[in-house]
């Protein structure tokens, strides 16, 4: 549109992240500017100070599991929304400064991420050499570049765009792993439904006796299906939890949405992290009649009259 200035997108940077990878399959090139950032705190606190209009950010990855720094990030400070999901499925070498041979390293970086996905070829290739964590793939490989280690694991365009050759080439230990990235925004307007939605939520239940149990059945009784629950620590003693979970559905769906409010007064704290299309591949599973919009209308509507006295 003429006069709207360009969607300003924060990464997982520095250039050559996997976060950048995905930004570019989810958002054509021209659509918005791309600034990296030193990490997925950074990242976040970009859009929340207005920096930025978008964020995106590792989430989980279905080998390692949850990325700490975006959950606990999503779950506390201002509100941020998720406004989509994007799959990607990393392919990691070994890089190294030219001229370095694999029996000459005796240092390797990465996210831990990747180094969790290719701990045991690590092992194999550099018996004795330790891992140590960076903040990104590429911010390893710039590490190496600089001459602070000897090899990361990291994209081969991260080790194109740092001046490093692969030592080895695809170091993962599993084929097919595929890492969940989420674009946050500031709260505003939710994405439209598109009758194939997934909703975040975090949720803290009090420390009773079944308090998980009547999350979970807020869910169960209107046959919303869950595709992700987790614990994460609170921070605020051992013992204390809150639960991160996505469910499938739109808040403007009926089922989903009275399923928040009904959770809303079940939890001690409810934080709603949005609704966005589904893009793994899969179909939401289909819900009986009893259980869609038009049977939850047609029940408010029933309600109304029996409240009028229309009985
Ligand atoms: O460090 C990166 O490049 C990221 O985007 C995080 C990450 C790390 C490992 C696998 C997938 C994503």
């Amino acid at each position: 549109m003429p006069g709207t200035p360009p969607t300003r997108y924060a990464y997982l940077g520095p250039e050559g992240t996997f976060a950048e990878a995905a930004l570019i399959s989810a958002v054509a090139p021209g659509e918005g500017s791309r600034i990296p950032s030193p990490g997925v705190p950074a990242a976040l606190a970009a859009v929340r100070s207005g920096d930025a209009d978008a964020a995106l950010v590792p989430l989980e990855n279905s080998v390692e599991g949850s990325v700490p720094a975006t959950m606990d990030g999503l779950a506390e400070g201002d509100p941020l929304l998720i406004t989509r999901e994007v799959f990607l499925a990393p392919t990691f070498v070994l890089a190294g400064r030219p001229g370095t041979t694999l029996s000459a390293v005796r240092s390797v970086a990465s996210h831990p991420h990747a180094l969790a996905q290719t701990a045991g070829r690590l092992a194999r290739l550099l018996p004795g050499v330790v891992p140590l964590p960076a903040t990104s793939t590429a911010e390893a490989a710039r590490q190496v570049a600089a001459g602070e280690h000897d090899a990361a694991v990291c994209a081969p365009i991260a080790a194109e765009r740092y001046g490093l050759t692969a030592l080895v080439d695809d170091v993962a230990d599993r084929s097919g792993a595929v890492t969940r990235f989420v674009l946050v925004a500031p709260p505003g307007p939710l994405p439209a439904p598109t009758g194939n939605d997934k909703t975040s939520l975090v949720a803290v239940v009090g420390d009773r006796t079944g308090a998980l149990l009547d999350l979970l059945r807020e869910f169960a009784v209107r046959e919303i299906s869950l595709t992700r629950i987790e614990s994460r620590p609170t921070r605020e003693r051992l013992g204390v939890y809150s639960f991160s979970l996505d469910c499938e559905g739109h808040a403007a769906d009926a089922r989903v949405g009275e399923a928040l409010a009904a959770l809303h007064r079940v939890c001690d704290e409810l934080r709603f992290l949005g609704s966005y299309p589904r893009a793994d591949g899969r179909e939401n599973k289909p819900v009986t009649p009893v259980s869609n919009d038009a049977a939850f209308g047609e029940a408010a509507g029933w309600l109304e009259r029996v409240r009028a006295g229309r009985v």
